[in-house]
């Protein structure tokens, strides 16, 4: 029996979106990159860029929210092919979490190992101040708890198991790597290792919801990132992710302050030549192996399921 494929998840429904993105590209990416509000910006790293606009890429969802551009740009990182999303997609916009993950199932079937994920989050825990950045070392799936996933149906044997781990989802020699990048760069007091939580959104979190979040010693919440990240666990690719804090969730019921996405954009845009070094020197010291780029191969396989 073939997994129901009303959301285009499946391996032929995706080959479309595969084939088209290979005819577009002169080898295949190892690394995915996803942008998150405001980070489209790390997509500027890239040498020799090749943008392939969402809209004419098939069966591929489009980006409604400011500060998510809808494009796909292929380039390099210090000679490592990477394809950078800059835009994503989310539950409150209205895409199924099948929809909203295909492009991590695409990315595997273009040969890509290595899924790097950021978000713009709330700061959670009050040691965060806006501007810092939290390596993902685990998550909690808000949304998964009450059995909304995006792997719910019949399972694709063609990507992963039916049944499969997550913890240690977050690469730990990467955030090693990271740790000493960020030391490097004198941004050290302002990168932590926390636990970033999912819910729905799109409203930000009540003062109430904060202070139970913080029970659950979740240090950072979001819209999004999760979905992406299980799918990526499911078949085989290896993650690492990080939330640039935003703004600090409130606590107090009688605050006057009242998170917004322009002062979420803004404090993206305080940090976008930090952010970028960053996320190259994590790329360089990650230590793929340039000499294996290896040509795109024009049909749609799965190579080893790792
Ligand atoms: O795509 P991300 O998770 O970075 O975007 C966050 C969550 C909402 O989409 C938006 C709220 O301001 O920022
Ligand atoms: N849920 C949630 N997502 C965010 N994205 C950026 N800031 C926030 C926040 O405070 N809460």
């Amino acid at each position: 029996m073939a997994p129901i494929d009303e959301d285009g998840f499946s391996l032929t429904h995706l080959q479309k979106a595969t084939s088209y993105i290979k005819g577009k590209i002169p080898s295949s990416p190892r690394i995915l990159i996803i942008c998150g509000s405001g980070l489209g910006i790390l997509a500027d790293s890239l040498q020799s860029p090749i943008v392939i606009p969402y809209g004419d890429i098939p069966n591929f969802p489009e980006s409604t929210i400011k500060g998510h551009s809808g494009q796909l740009v292929f380039g390099t990182i210090s000679g490592i092919n990477v394809l950078c999303m800059k835009g994503r997609f989310h539950y409150y916009e209205g895409h199924s979490l099948k929809k909203i993950t295909s492009p991590v199932r695409i990315a595997k079937l273009l040969g890509v190992e290595l899924l790097i994920i950021t978000n713009a989050a709330g700061g959670v825990n009050q040691k965060y101040k806006v501007g810092d950045i939290m390596l993902i070392k685990d998550h909690i799936n808000f949304l998964g708890f009450a059995g909304t996933h995006p792997l719910r149906g019949l399972n694709d044997d063609d990507f992963g198991d039916r049944f499969f781990p997550v913890n240690r989802s977050y690469d730990k020699n990467i955030r090693k790597i990271a740790v000493e990048i960020g030391q490097s760069l004198g941004i050290g007091p302002n990168l932590h290792e926390g636990v970033y939580a999912m819910v729905g959104g799109p409203n930000y979190e009540s003062p109430s919801e904060v202070r139970a979040l913080r029970t659950l010693n979740v240090d950072a919440v979001g819209m999004s990132t999760i979905p992406e990240v299980l799918v990526a666990k499911h078949c085989g690719l290896k993650v690492f992710g990080f939330s640039l804090i935003t703004n600090e969730c409130v606590a107090d019921y009688d605050s006057e302050k009242q998170p917004n996405h322009e002062e979420v954009l803004a404090a993206v845009n305080s940090r976008t030549q930090q952010l970028k070094d960053f996320v190259i020197k994590v790329i360089e010291k990650c230590n793929f192996n340039v000499s294996k780029n290896e040509n795109i191969s024009s049909d749609v396989k799965l190579s080893n399921k790792t």
